[in-house]
């Protein structure tokens, strides 16, 4: 009999997530979202067979089930669950930014015949819906489970079979140690770039030709500020503790930065660059840790009529094909910078190599 995986929460994780299943199984894919809209783009997309009625129908039948929707809602599904009639035998799982509450939370679901396995694909996008989901998002990305009980060994291989499409490096680590290691590397910054945008509103408050000339290095380090605010509320709430440890030590660096300023200690702050610099370049090449999500391609345009179809008129001449193409404004006046996606890698350098020789400038972020 055809399985049955079950996505519930319809974005761009649960989207991406059913795209790589179905790339390596014959399987039946339903999926529940509470937006209606996205539940329609999911069907319209294919990224799901069908949809299913509630919550109560889509779990009945399901080999798997995948958790895809904020770590609160996440938590209060898992609740629900628990209420309900699984299939015997069914793998759960989720894909929720922090571990330690959601797996607490998932205890109730040892007293069923069915097995729960938190995890974390450790890539993504500031972009969110089904409508960004893509089949290679977590190629070459870390993907996290954090089992708790040793007889899962058996369970984590089926997972990891489930989700072989996804072409992630699989890793286990305790809920403990992931909510740390995340909290450092992906939470605390997005409370970092936050901030730097608020600071930047408040400034702008004072002179609005600030927000204007805002381009290169804040552009880059303020990209994941776009992100889903729900989003990243509930990961704030979930990871309080690690955060609060991670807060005062950045208040205590901060404070150190501010003294080396206060005395012009230059040599200190060549020092502080410096180390920072090395300790950045060796960490591992992008190729080994996740790739970009979007193949995004940036280029400056000058200011006239009939730019844009040249540029999509040299990419067309050489059959190369965008999944999306918009002008940012923020060289207003003067130039203007084109962002234009693809879908591989190799397109995004092909159409690099050929908008150049056509003196077009481009740069990748
Ligand atoms: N965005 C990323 O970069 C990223 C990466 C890895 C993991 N995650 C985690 O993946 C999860 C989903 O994030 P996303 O980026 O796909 O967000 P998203 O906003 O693109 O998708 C979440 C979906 O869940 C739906 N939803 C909310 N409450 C629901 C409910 N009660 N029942 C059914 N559907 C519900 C929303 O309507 C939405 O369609 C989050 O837990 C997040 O922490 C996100
Ligand atoms: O690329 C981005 O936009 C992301 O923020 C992705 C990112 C991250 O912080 O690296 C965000 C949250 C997830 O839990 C995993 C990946």
């Amino acid at each position: 009999m055809e399985r049955t995986a079950f996505i519930i929460g319809l974005g761009l994780i649960g989207g991406s997530i059913a795209l790589a299943i179905r790339s390596e199984h014959h399987v039946r894919i339903t999926g529940y979202d509470i937006s209606d809209e996205q539940q329609k783009m999911a069907l319209s997309l294919k990224v799901i067979d069908e949809v299913a009625p509630s919550i109560e129908e889509g779990v009945k039948n399901a080999d798997l089930i995948v958790l895809a929707t904020p770590v609160l809602k996440t938590e209060e599904l898992i609740k629900e669950l628990c209420q309900l009639e699984l299939k015997s035998g069914a793998l759960i799982t989720d894909v929720g930014s922090t571990k330690k509450k959601i797996v607490e939370t998932a205890s109730c679901l040892a007293e069923k015949d069915v097995v729960f396995i938190g995890g974390h694909p450790m890539a993504g996008s500031h972009k969110s819906g089904v409508e960004a989901a893509r089949v290679h998002l977590f190629e070459n990305a870390f993907y996290i489970f954090t089992p708790v009980n040793k007889s899962d060994t058996r369970h984590i291989i089926q997972l990891q079979n489930w989700l072989k499409g996804t072409k992630a490096t699989f890793l286990e680590l305790t809920p403990d140690d992931h909510d740390r290691f995340a909290g450092a590397i992906s939470h605390f910054p997005h409370i970092v770039a936050a901030s730097l945008v608020h600071q930047l509103a408040n400034l702008d408050g004072d002179d609005r030709l600030v927000s204007q000339l805002a381009a290169g290095g804040f552009r880059d380090i303020t990209r994941i500020a776009s992100s889903s605010p729900t989003m990243w509320r509930d990961i704030l709430l979930h990871n309080k503790e690690s955060l609060l440890t991670l807060l005062d030590e950045w208040l205590e660096e901060m404070e150190k930065v501010r003294n080396m300023l206060v005395h012009e200690n230059a040599e200190a702050i060549f020092h502080y660059f410096q180390a920072a610099k090395s300790f950045r370049e060796g960490l591992p090449p992008r190729e080994k840790g996740a790739i970009p999500s979007f193949y995004d391609l940036f280029v400056d345009i000058p200011d006239h009529p009939g730019v844009i179809s040249d540029v999509t008129g040299i990419l067309a001449e050489h059959d190369i094909s965008l999944t999306n193409i918009r002008i940012l404004e923020t060289r207003e006046d003067i130039m203007g910078v084109l962002s234009i996606s693809f879908r591989s890698e190799e397109d995004r350098q092909r159409a690099k190599i050929h908008l150049e020789n056509e003196m077009y400038e481009t740069y990748i972020l």
